[in-house]
């Protein structure tokens, strides 16, 4: 039943996990995907390595691009100091209402800001819309031929400081070579590959980490 795969992620969270509790939430979400219906959440190998960085980084301000579930924004928001905020953008409505309540049901709507648009329109009104300046972490996992100008576009809106870091799913596979070859070429980044696994499956993907340097 339910009309979507997202929506029956859904259902699957709301019949299993525990309300409030994060990690049973993301949990539920991984057992679903990897036992019933494969869907394109950064799972549970990549999430430990998104895991570490938000640990390492600790940031104040972060910028997700795709949120699709939410499964990932779950795994930010769930380790954010207090006060911290997570912005995430979906361009999808179905897949926003579904992520707003899976993210309920975690317990984690405060911390996160779900906005419904296109990457490209929605990051020039960031620093106005949340009164902000500058990002610590940009979590990159939405159409990966956007990830290059969408990471242009954030250093033409003044939104990265030295230090931010931004983390890229999917490097490897489907590949994001354009944005690959510009992080790691440019004088403006240090940039660094953490080998893993595709969400779910035994195909190599990995994530790039890149701090901006100013
Ligand atoms: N500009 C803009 N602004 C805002 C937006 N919000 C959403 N979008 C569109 C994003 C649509 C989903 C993006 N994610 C992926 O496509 C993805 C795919 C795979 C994958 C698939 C098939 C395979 F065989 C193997 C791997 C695995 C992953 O982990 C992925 O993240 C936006 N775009
Ligand atoms: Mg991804």
């Amino acid at each position: 039943s339910g009309k979507s795969r997202p929506m029956r992620i859904l259902q699957y969270v709301q019949n299993t996990a525990v309300q409030g509790d994060a990690n049973s939430v993301i949990s539920a979400v991984d057992s679903y995907c990897a036992n019933v219906e494969w869907a394109m959440n950064v799972g549970d190998k990549k999430g430990e390595i998104l895991d570490a960085v938000v640990l390492d980084v600790r940031p104040r301000w972060v910028l997700e691009l795709g949120t699709y579930c939410g499964y990932s924004t779950m795994r930010i928001a769930r380790l954010l100091p207090p006060g911290a905020r997570l912005i995430t953008l979906e361009m999808n409505h179905h897949y926003a209402q579904v992520a707003k309540q899976i993210l309920g049901h975690a317990g984690l709507d405060s911390q996160v800001d779900l906005l419904v648009g296109a990457s490209s329109a929605l990051i020039p009104q960031l620093k106005k819309k949340f009164d902000m300046d500058k990002f610590d972490l940009v979590f990159i996992d939405h159409w990966k031929t956007s990830y290059l100008p969408d990471t242009k576009l954030l250093e033409e809106c003044d939104l990265l400081a030295s230090g931010t870091v931004l983390l890229a799913d999917n490097v490897t596979c489907p590949g994001a070579p354009e944005y690959l070859h510009y992080v790691r070429n440019s004088p403006r980044y240090k940039s660094l590959y953490f080998p893993s696994q595709l969400e779910y499956l035994r195909v190599e993907d990995g994530m790039e980490k890149s701090v901006f340097l100013g």
